[in-house]
């Protein structure tokens, strides 16, 4: 089973452009498990441009779901996440002033950092995730950091889906077989959407989480966040 993690990210840049605090991102995370996510992700960034390190403590308490925690494990991040203990943590290598997540960490030149944040990670018993690029390279290297999961960066995936989506999945699927025989769990996000999210899970059946932010929240625009949430679910079955 592919658990569907909702990235309510969307939903405090929308609160943030007024000032108050409509939407509550404390209440559209709870309709959201309500409605059916399996999972709450949220990406604090240093400007705090849309989750706020203040929304995560708010979070946490009230979550019944797993909370999955992304960022860049600067010293905010660590202590933020030592505070919450979340269900998962997702490191990825953005530098501050990253408009969004554009690649994966180079696990090589990294291993030494990533093996330490992984250690203290697992100590206050937070499953990890390290934000990876579909090279094979990069896979054992990440499997000894210690790492749990990897979560495979698939915008890539997405932006030629459209073009041959036998040929943009490819990679994804040689190295989630890498993943597999390392014993390594596998997630996936960046640009999922109601398009090219059934071909990458047919694609790759044993992905244990999608996170998925940008294009969930669009189309909730249409169709409501609950039918959304319903809808992507569905494109995650079999
Ligand atoms: C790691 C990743 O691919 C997603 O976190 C993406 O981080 C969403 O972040 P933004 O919502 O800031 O674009
Ligand atoms: N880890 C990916 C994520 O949380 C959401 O990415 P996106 O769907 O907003 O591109």
């Amino acid at each position: 089973m592919t658990k569907l993690s909702v990235n309510i990210n969307k939903i405090a840049t929308l609160r943030n452009a007024r000032g108050g605090n409509n939407p509550d991102v404390v209440k559209v995370a709870l309709d959201c498990e309500r409605f059916g996510a399996e999972g709450i992700t949220v990406h604090p960034r240093p400007d705090e441009r849309h989750i706020r390190y203040q929304d995560v403590l708010d979070l946490a308490p009230v979550l019944s779901t797993e909370f999955n925690i992304e960022g860049y494990p600067d010293k905010r991040y660590m202590e933020l996440v030592r505070m919450v203990k979340p269900a998962q943590a997702t490191l990825v290598p953005d530098p501050p002033n990253a408009i969004t997540s554009n690649s994966g960490w180079d696990t090589i030149t990294h291993q030494e950092m990533l093996k330490d944040i992984v250690a203290e990670l697992k100590e206050i018993g937070t499953r990890v995730s390290i934000f990876i690029n579909p090279e094979a390279k990069y896979f054992e290297p990440a499997k000894t950091t210690g790492t749990d999961r990897v979560e495979l960066y698939t915008e890539p995936y997405a932006s030629h889906y459209h073009l041959n989506r036998e040929k943009a999945v490819k990679p994804y699927v040689e190295v989630a077989q890498i993943a597999k025989e390392l014993g390594l769990g596998l997630n996936a996000g960046h640009d999922l959407d109601l398009h090219n999210l059934k071909f990458l899970k047919q694609s790759i059946p044993f992905l244990d989480e999608v996170s998925i932010g940008h294009a969930l929240i669009c189309d909730a625009l249409y169709y409501g966040l609950e039918n959304t949430i319903q809808m992507y679910r569905r494109q995650l079955e079999g």
